[in-house]
């Protein structure tokens, strides 16, 4: 998609979200309990869960168009599940929010749809909003096709232009509930990719629930999965696609051999059955040989860096140590050999094969580092070696386990 007209990232960086214990039920059902994460400010997210684990309901929590039970979701000082009407009113202009079908108005063309919020939310002149409109539409694809009802376009023009109105404010959120909601692989990528160049023109903090394998292994810094009523784990992108977390495993391979039932969770029985056929040789079904870490989407050619990778490179190397060793060293690989001088790490493995090497050996190198951490603060971060596996992935088991 090109993007013409829009400025190298400036204004303001995305805001910051802690969640911390989020308890959400329904009356006596539990959706789910003690959610504790972090969103880094600009980065891009992605949530994990088999269907009616809460996903929406979590984003709609976020936005506090429900209240939880317990906790607290902390936006620039702000406690969205505590605070006033008022608060809230004025904390939810943060927000872009791209809801499954785009939720736009079936009897207003584009145009109006985009506008919509500019006229409901400000006192911006209709000069001022048509400009900021056709600036949204050129953005997101959709230059021409301003006169254009919701009904007479495809699926995917209705996400983006959900996409342009969720953007007309500002956000320094975007929140978006599963994109790929009947597109198909090619259409998902496209408007993965559009997240990718938004992120980078704007560096809003982004949070995407889907159930896609495909996009979250490719587009965000950091995954989170929600499972039996908590979060199972949170944390670096490498962190869970390495991970042996049996649910979290299954899950990214699309197999049917774990935890992950037909309609919610198996019981010991049937799991015991399950593993047997799979044993005997039933294949699981998934991508098994898929494993590892893709490399990850990079901004279209022509659009500015993504502040939020650069800042989470500093991020990740902070908290390098307390991974497991398999996300430790996909971090350390997916670092050009200057960054991994500038940070003092070295890969693990002197001779690379597959084609994530490949395709890395390909790519230009930047010229100089990306992080910003100074000699000192480098010189200060603990290189103690390569920690337990048992130290490490306990730390990203279980709800405690949060901390992006
Ligand atoms: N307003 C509500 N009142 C009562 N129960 C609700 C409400 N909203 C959602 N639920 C319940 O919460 C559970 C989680 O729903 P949610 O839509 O968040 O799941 P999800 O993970 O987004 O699923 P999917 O991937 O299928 O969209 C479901 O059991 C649903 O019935």
């Amino acid at each position: 998609m090109l993007i013409h007209g829009v400025g190298a990232a400036g204004g303001s960086m995305g805001a910051e979200v802690v969640i911390e214990g989020l308890t959400k039920s329904f009356g006596r059902q539990t959706i789910w309990r003690d959610v504790t994460l972090t969103l880094p400010p600009g980065e891009v997210s992605v949530m994990l869960g088999p269907s009616g684990t809460g996903k929406s309901v979590f984003l709609k929590s976020m936005i506090g168009l429900l209240k939880p039970d317990r906790g607290s979701c902390m936006i620039n000082g702000v406690d969205i599940v505590r605070c006033s009407e008022h608060k809230l009113y004025e904390t939810r202009k943060l927000f872009g929010v791209l809801f499954q079908d785009g939720a736009l108005f079936g009897s207003m063309n584009l145009y109006d749809n985009v506008a919509f919020p500019l006229r409901e939310h400000t006192k911006k002149s209709e000069t001022e909003i048509r400009r900021i409109v056709l600036e949204k539409l050129e953005m997101t694809g959709l230059a021409g096709a301003e006169k254009k009802l919701p009904g007479e376009i495809s699926g995917g023009m209705r996400k983006r232009a959900g996409l342009a109105r969720a953007l007309v404010l500002d956000p320094e959120i975007i929140l978006v509930d599963e994109p790929d909601s009947g597109l198909d692989p090619v259409r998902t990528t496209y408007i993965s990719q559009l997240f990718i160049d938004v992120n980078a023109q704007i560096d809003a903090t982004f949070l995407i629930v889907t159930h896609n394998i495909n996009l979250a292994r490719t587009v965000p810094d950091n995954l989170g999965m929600l499972f039996r009523k908590e979060l199972v784990m949170f944390g670096p992108r490498e962190v869970l696609l390495t991970s042996e977390e049996p649910v979290v495993k299954q899950f990214l391979g699309g197999r049917m051999d774990g935890p992950i039932g037909m309609s919610e969770e198996k019981d010991t029985a049937q799991m015991a059955a399950e593993r047997a056929m799979f044993e005997a040789g039933h294949h699981a079904g998934g991508v098994e040989d898929v494993t590892g870490i893709p490399a990850q989407m990079q901004p279209t050619p022509g659009v500015p860096t993504r502040q939020g990778a650069i800042r989470r490179k500093d991020r990740v190397m902070k908290i390098l140590h307390t991974l497991p060793p398999a996300a430790q060293e996909g971090i350390i690989e997916s670092l050009s050999p200057e960054e991994q001088r500038h940070y003092g790490v070295t890969p693990r493995r002197a001779v690379h094969t597959g084609s994530r090497h490949a395709a890395a050996q390909t790519m230009p190198l930047p010229t100089h580092h990306q992080g910003q951490l100074s000699d000192e603060e480098i010189a200060r971060m603990p290189q103690s070696g390569w920690p337990s596996r048992t130290e490490t992935t306990d730390r990203f088991r279980g709800p405690g386990a949060g901390e992006a």
